[in-house]
């Protein structure tokens, strides 16, 4: 930034498993974001490596790097980013219509218990309700894995266990990986992982033996 140098991360290094269950945990400004980005081929690092099945994505140009965002990622975001103008089912399906080897959008409706809402727009759902659609819309590309920037952080505890709940299920059904970024530590007992980000550095990298259910989370 101008002047300044501001080092977002620095010799960060980790391997996240296949069908792992992690969260990030960290305080304001520590890196958690930059490092889900740079996971996502959203940002792209000045130095190092990003493998991700053994190829380094942070050599890829901008075609591949669709690529990859394209099918092998899905992302979730606090604020939830629904096209406002296409109903909860048309944003599932834009989605699908991206990938590959997509799941059906209206059978993800059914599973996120919204059957009957497909037909209304973001306006006209709660904060909650929106985001179970966003995430139906991760999960229709059928990405490797989910990555989830603050899922919660705008929703009750209710409604916010329900989504964690929802994402667990993912991981469990379809046996896909999971990183979930939160400064809530209640929701860091219900992974199998847990890294803990502090000034750019991984501070802290535990695993739980004994992951506790979504509804045991102390929020
Ligand atoms: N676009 C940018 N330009 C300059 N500095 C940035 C930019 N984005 C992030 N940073 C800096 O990089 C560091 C890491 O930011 P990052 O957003 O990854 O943290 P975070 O842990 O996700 O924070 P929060 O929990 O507040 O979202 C911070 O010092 C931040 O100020």
């Amino acid at each position: 930034m101008g002047e300044v140098t501001v080092h977002a991360l620095q010799g960060v290094d980790f391997t996240i498993g296949e069908g792992e269950f992690v969260v990030i945990l960290g305080p304001s400004g520590s890196g958690k974001s930059t490092i889900l980005n740079i996971a996502g081929g959203i940002d792209v690092p000045t130095a190092g490596q990003v493998l991700y099945r053994g190829q380094d994505i942070s050599g890829y140009n901008q075609k591949r790097l669709t690529n990859y965002r394209r099918n092998a990622v899905g992302f979730v975001f606090q604020f939830y980013n629904l096209m406002q103008n296409l109903t909860a089912l048309e944003n599932i399906t834009l989605a699908a219509e991206m990938a590959a080897h997509p799941i059906d959008p209206r059978k993800l409706l059914a599973q996120i218990d919204m059957a009957e809402r497909g037909g209304h727009f973001p306006s006209q759902l709660s904060g909650g309700q929106q985001q179970r659609v966003a995430i139906a819309r991760a999960i229709a590309k059928n990405p490797d894995m989910l990555l989830c920037d603050e899922p919660t952080g705008a929703l009750d505890v209710s409604t916010g266990i329900q989504v964690i709940h929802l994402l667990k299920d993912f991981n469990e059904t379809y046996r896909k990986t999971v990183v979930i970024i939160t400064h809530n530590s209640g929701i860091a007992e219900v992974a199998d992982r847990v890294l803990i980000v502090k000034d750019g550095r991984i501070a802290g990298d535990r695993s739980n033996a004994n992951p506790i259910a979504p509804e045991e989370v102390a929020w």
